[in-house]
């Protein structure tokens, strides 16, 4: 069986869960209503959101159990550094440098998801670190999915949102989603126990609002 543990995480957290895959700002990318400066806003935060979020993972080389463990943590980081070349691309085409992205200051609810997913990890074991981590990889790639299969999901011409939309639907972060719920699997074979299970479903729970929170984010352009 794949996902054991985290599909009892999403159930387990079920309100939280959809409150961010379901959020105003996810609805508006479907269909394209999205005001421009707020994704505009969300993206440049999401770009210094990757680069602290490749710092969580690669606290995650650091606590692995073994090297094919290292290994896996390692191309962690690589998937996400690419991740910002989507970025900088979209940046670009509104006019807005690398320099100019890189520059800018980290919203409050920037600050407050990322610490919180580095500090688990440099507080728990790999396992703690995944769990927390993994609301944003898996949550994203059935975001992705879900708005793909939507009408205007990935009409370039309907819908301004459509390559954002095709990056998340895309096979290769597809790819990297099924690959964190694998290494979930690996590691709760490893080290999970029913004493266990209250305090990871506290951080993934925490996690979760917090991504709901990066959205809304978006939509206020508050920093
Ligand atoms: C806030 C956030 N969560 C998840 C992802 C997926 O990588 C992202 N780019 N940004």
């Amino acid at each position: 069986m794949v996902a054991v543990l985290f599909e009892r995480l999403k159930r387990d957290a079920a309100s939280a869960w959809s409150a961010y895959i379901d959020h105003e700002f996810v609805r508006g990318l479907g269909d394209g209503s999205l005001p421009k400066p707020a994704f505009q806003h969300y993206l440049v935060q999401d770009y210094l959101f990757l680069i602290e979020f490749a710092r969580a993972y690669a606290i995650g080389v650091y606590k692995a159990p073994d090297l094919a463990e290292m290994r896996k943590a390692a191309d962690g980081i690589g998937a996400i550094l690419n991740e910002t070349s989507l970025h900088l691309r979209l940046c670009a085409s509104w006019g807005l440098s690398p320099d100019a992205v890189a520059s800018t200051r980290q919203a409050r609810a920037t600050i407050a998801y990322t610490r919180f997913v580095q500090e688990a990890g440099l507080r728990g074991d790999m396992l703690d670190l995944v769990v927390a981590l993994s609301p944003c990889v898996v949550g994203y790639a059935e975001i992705g999915a879900v708005l793909a299969a939507r009408g205007q999901g990935l009409d370039d011409g309907a819908n301004p949102y459509a390559a954002w939309i095709a990056e998340y639907a895309g096979e290769s972060y597809q790819a990297l989603a099924f690959d964190s719920l694998a290494q979930i699997d690996r590691l709760a074979a490893r080290s999970l126990t029913e004493a266990r299970y209250p305090a990871l479903l506290a951080l993934f729970e925490e996690a979760v609002r917090l991504e709901a929170d990066f959205w809304q984010m978006g939509l206020d352009g508050s920093m």
